[in-house]
């Protein structure tokens, strides 16, 4: 088997997988834009608030009119949000309000209705509590004004963003079109979880790993399935994965075993298989199918996810237009050792003052890294590390 180092074949990845990810705009509904990442930077196209407009339910009255209290207005009318009101407010008197109702000019604060009573007669009212200029009116643009930026390109949209943009009245937004990923897993031992397991069975669960890791980068999984070792049946499903995606990722049969139907169906068609020098992840596959990079990682879990933050995260986030993930420098609170020429992920969990060992190196210990929140990494050419040095680490 050929080797390489991990960033070697980082390159080779890349080159084969950039092409493909180039960064493309859409636009989306506003409705359907959550989670997307912003294309291009986005300008209100209004002022918002719209119009002047009343914070409370109350009386809109001129502040002058009610500096010394109690006082008795005639009240003119009453305006409800969503009606247009009258352009003035007569001097000396006040108009009932309802909050989000436009505020007449002349009138430049609001009494809430629990500081009144009602006047004499039905047109009137009594306010008990005066009230400064501008109290309880919310003005034009005290948010946001015409052509100020609302957003920046490059932020994954959230509830409040697109309540933002809702608000100035945007309906669609541009956004990076999403990289789309087939998901194929391999194993005639897999079983999809609610079947019962026969013996030498087990539960299949590194194709949601991987769609769900693509999914939180940004990527959209347009295939996910899953082929026993059957070299027939992996080609059908790969026949469909690159029809429907920009990249195909692939977990198992990769490595030396007698059934490795990922390298047997790929190496006739050109793929590189061999040894990444890096631990969990060490078989890997690389293949051009259709015009279609499919990258290939060894079906053990924690080795699959591993190759995907590796090799595959940093290439779906620049594609989807989100920031790279930023490698942390902490401290390690307990010593650990690792094998001479591979690199190595250890996974860790972040605590107060370091970072501690969550699991041992195994590549199957599936729940070790469901506890973890980084990965450790050791440089090839270390073999023991003390509590108390400094150690990269990766947020998974
Ligand atoms: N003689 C050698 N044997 C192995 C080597 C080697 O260099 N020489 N490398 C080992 C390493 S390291 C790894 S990693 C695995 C990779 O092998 P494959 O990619 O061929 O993976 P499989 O054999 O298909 O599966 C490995 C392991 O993971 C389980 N698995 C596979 N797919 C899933 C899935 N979708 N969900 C859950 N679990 C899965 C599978 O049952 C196996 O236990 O090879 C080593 N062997
Ligand atoms: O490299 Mo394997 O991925 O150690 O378990």
């Amino acid at each position: 088997m050929t080797r390489r180092s991990v960033e070697d074949h980082a390159r080779e990845v890349a080159a084969l997988l950039e092409p493909a990810l180039t960064p493309r705009t859409e636009a989306v509904a506003v409705t359907a834009a959550l989670g997307r990442v912003l294309a291009a930077d986005v300008w209100s196209p209004l002022d918002l608030p719209p119009f002047r407009n009343s914070q409370m339910d109350g009386f809109a009255v001129a502040a002058e009119t009610v500096r010394t209290v109690p006082v008795t207005l005639p009240v003119s009318t009453t305006v409800a949000a969503g009606s247009a009101g009258p352009d003035r407010l007569e001097p000396g008197t006040a108009v009932r309000i309802m909050t989000g109702a436009p505020l007449p000019d002349g009138a430049d604060a609001v009494v809430p209705v629990e500081d009144t009573s009602p006047g004499d007669g039905a047109d009137a009212v009594t306010v008990h509590r005066g009230r400064v200029s501008g109290e309880f009116v919310r003005d034009r643009g005290d948010d946001v004004h015409a052509g100020d930026l609302l957003l920046a390109a490059g932020a994954r949209l959230t509830a409040r963003h697109l309540s933002m943009f809702a608000a100035v009245g945007m309906s669609e937004l541009p956004v990076r079109r999403r990289p789309r990923v087939a998901v194929l897993t391999t194993g005639t031992e897999l079983v999809a979880a609610g079947n019962p397991l026969r013996p030498g069975q087990i539960y299949e669960s590194n194709g949601i790993a991987l769609a769900a890791s693509c999914e939180s980068n940004s990527a959209e999984v347009v295939l996910l399935d899953r082929s026993p070792d059957d070299s027939d049946r992996f080609r059908e499903l790969l026949r469909r994965a690159t029809a429907a995606a920009d990249v195909v990722l692939t977990s198992g049969g990769v490595s030396m075993g007698d059934f490795e139907v990922v390298r047997e169906v790929l190496t006739p068609l050109g793929g590189w298989f061999g040894h990444v020098g890096m631990q969990p992840g060490g078989p890997q596959g690389l293949t051009v199918v259709d015009g279609v990079p499919v990258l290939s990682f060894p079906g053990n879990p924690v080795s699959t996810l591993v190759s995907f933050e590796v090799f595959a995260r940093p290439l779906l986030r620049r594609a989807a237009g989100l920031a790279p993930v930023a490698a942390d420098s902490v401290t390690l609170l307990g010593p650990l050792t690792s094998p001479a020429g591979r690199r190595q992920f250890l996974r860790g969990r972040l605590v107060d003052g370091g970072v501690r060992l969550e699991s041992g190196p195994g590549s199957h210990l599936i729940a070790a890294l469901a506890r973890a929140d980084v990965l450790i990494d050791v440089p090839e050419d270390v073999t023991t590390m003390e509590a108390g040095e400094n150690v990269q680490v990766w947020p998974l």
